[in-house]
């Protein structure tokens, strides 16, 4: 998969796709991210890239003919038509669903928005789609552009390998991650990891886990578990959980 980035900051873009499981991916040859600056499509010596809003008030809107022509030398890059997604607080809150959608297509091209974002025609002309990752305000789309490489980057097919453990993403079934113990088996403190995890009991060890997942969703996240069908056995453990629990 290939990703092109439009950003005034690309040193942020190349800085979180190189490190860890996406960087790795990169090296692999799995995925490609690219970032461009629409300050290098300016042509005025100030290199301006915003200007003022029309109808007055605060905040500046970003300059639409270096977005236009970053955009297409974005396009013709690579033969390969992209999916062009806005990151904006305007946009459709990201889920993994819609993460594992995007994972399967060959080509994105993110852009973000500084300041109040980018002109409403660009968005009509040249956008397919609007993401926010939640309902909390940041300072551009950056962020996001960064939040999208990982989360799609890493179910790039061979970019995880199994000790990366996206397979059993707790995500990817819907349900919160149960608790996780290293050494020591008993801390300074005195709190022993618990029993079940040192019994090499493989089956005792996938119930207990997954009763940890199923009561910390329903604890934490009920509207998480509200969406999901649970099967006999998972609404048993979750049962289990809740009689320690009352
Ligand atoms: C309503 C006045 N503006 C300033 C408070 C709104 C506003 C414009 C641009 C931003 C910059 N944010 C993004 O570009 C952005 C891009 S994706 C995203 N997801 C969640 N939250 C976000 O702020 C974003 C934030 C708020």
């Amino acid at each position: 998969m290939r990703i092109d980035v439009l950003t005034l900051f690309p040193e942020f873009i190349h800085a979180a796709a190189a490190v860890g499981v996406v960087g790795r991916a990169q090296q692999r040859g799995l995925i490609e991210v690219a970032a461009w600056n629409p300050r290098d499509f300016t042509h005025d010596n100030y290199r301006r890239v915003d200007e003022r809003t029309f109808g007055g008030g605060p905040g500046m809107v970003m300059s639409t003919r270096p977005l236009t022509d970053c955009l297409a030398a974005i396009r013709t890059a690579v033969p390969e038509p992209a999916r062009v997604i806005y990151l904006t607080p305007q946009g459709a809150r990201l889920t993994q669903r819609r993460v594992r959608e995007l994972a399967l297509l060959p080509r994105l091209a993110l852009v973000c928005g500084r300041y109040e974002g980018i002109d409403e025609r660009l968005i009509a002309r040249e956008i397919d789609e609007e993401i926010s990752i939640g309902d909390y305000v940041l300072s551009g789309g950056e962020l996001g552009a960064a939040v999208i490489i990982d989360a799609v980057g890493r179910l790039q097919p061979g970019a995880l390998n199994d000790a990366d453990s996206a397979a059993h993403d707790s995500f990817e079934d819907g349900l919160l991650d149960c608790p996780h113990y290293t050494r020591p088996e008993v801390d300074a403190q005195g709190d022993a990891v618990p029993a079940v995890l040192l019994s090499g009991d493989h089956a005792a060890i996938a119930r207990w886990r997954r009763r940890e997942a199923l009561g910390r969703t329903w604890l934490r996240r009920p509207d998480l578990l509200a969406r999901m069908t649970l099967s006999r056995a998972d609404r048993a453990l979750l049962d289990d959980f809740r009689r320690t629990w009352l």
